[in-house]
């Protein structure tokens, strides 16, 4: 079977295959929302991040040809067009839910949003989600504001950008530059600006792994000591589409638990002990679950909302000098 199966392929990013959605857009949304100038993606249990927008107006992923619809618990199916910031407002787009690989999207469905938002004109997109942490100094509620990506799928073939060359497409695109020096100083001039306690926000890198499994143990170890400091399911499609768009990406991971990684307690030592009548002491066994992701999304949205929002501002800004 070809690498390049139905699964990864790329779409035809012929301009009609945009036409219906941008024309439902321009039906629906009133002149001053429909060139948002910032794009927000909403992560698990994130979708409150637009909840600070204005004059909002919902469009639902069903009424858009070419959108899939999220099954996942925490994510809805809507792109919400709104104001924020002070007197006329800056335009903003945010997707309230994304799509993940492991629902059984393909991958050219996950990343259709994305060039969705830069035929809309969108230059500059922050990403959000949710993630585990390997890295002991970065505890749960931690902001991380992500510098690199490690995409193991990506290394061996499951990559959003396969397919045939398209005009006006680089071939090869480069990814050193992914992660927008530029926005990532406006995150932490944006933190800074609401004083969050230094702890609140890091920088660190992502790690990309399909799910829907949470990592054992030996896999944490694995992508802890290949220099990633958190781990989740998604994003990383979604900044590669949007570099071969040309948009600049900013990406907020927030830590919603430890990637459990045990010291391994030897078993055979543990029953010989047993058996010559010592005492034992087990530590109890940890497990993540998406419930627990979701509590601490629920918890830490406000925090991540006025980052946000205070971010917008800041790119807005920039993008008027
Ligand atoms: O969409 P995100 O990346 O925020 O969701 C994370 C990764 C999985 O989809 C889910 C696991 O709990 O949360
Ligand atoms: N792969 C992965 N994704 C997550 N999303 C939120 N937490 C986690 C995690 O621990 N592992």
């Amino acid at each position: 079977m070809s690498i390049i199966s139905e699964r990864t392929q790329a779409p035809s990013l012929a301009v009609e295959s945009f036409a219906g959605t941008l024309d439902v857009l321009s039906r629906i949304l009133p002149a001053r929302l429909l060139k948002p100038r910032v794009a927000i993606v909403c992560g698990s249990g994130l979708s409150t991040l637009a909840s600070s927008l204005r004059d909002v107006v919902e469009v639902p992923y069903s009424s858009l040809q070419g959108f899939g619809k999220s099954t996942v618990e925490g994510h809805r199916s809507a792109l919400a067009f709104g104001l924020t910031g002070e007197g006329d407002g800056i335009p903003v787009v945010a997707m309230l839910g994304r799509f993940h690989p492991y629902e059984g999207h393909s991958l050219s469905t996950v990343v259709y949003p994305i060039r969705v938002l830069a035929r809309l004109g969108v230059r500059d997109i922050i990403i959000t989600n949710a993630a585990g942490s390997l890295n002991p100094n970065l505890d749960v509620g931690t902001i991380v504001s992500i510098q690199d990506h490690l995409a193991l799928p990506n290394l061996t073939g499951f990559h959003p950008l396969l397919g045939p060359t398209r005009p006006n497409y680089p071939r090869f695109l480069p990814l050193s530059t992914a992660y927008s020096r530029p926005l990532r100083r406006l995150v932490f001039l944006a933190a800074h600006a609401l004083r969050l306690p230094r702890d609140a926000l890091a920088e660190g890198t992502y790690a990309w792994v399909s799910g829907p499994s949470y990592e054992t143990p030996a896999e944490g170890r694995f992508l802890s000591a290949a220099g990633a400091d958190v781990v989740g399911m998604s994003t990383v499609p979604e900044v590669l589409a949007a570099r071969e768009e040309g948009i600049n990406v900013c990406v907020l991971s927030l830590v919603t638990n430890k990637v459990v990684i045990p010291e391994y307690k030897s078993v055979r030592e543990e029953v010989q002990a047993e058996l010559a009548g010592k005492a034992i002491e087990r530590a109890p066994e940890a497990e993540v679950s998406h419930e627990e992701v979701l509590s601490v999304g629920k918890q830490k949205a406000e925090v991540m909302k006025s980052l946000v929002a205070k971010l917008i501002e800041l790119i807005a800004a920039e993008q008027e000098k």
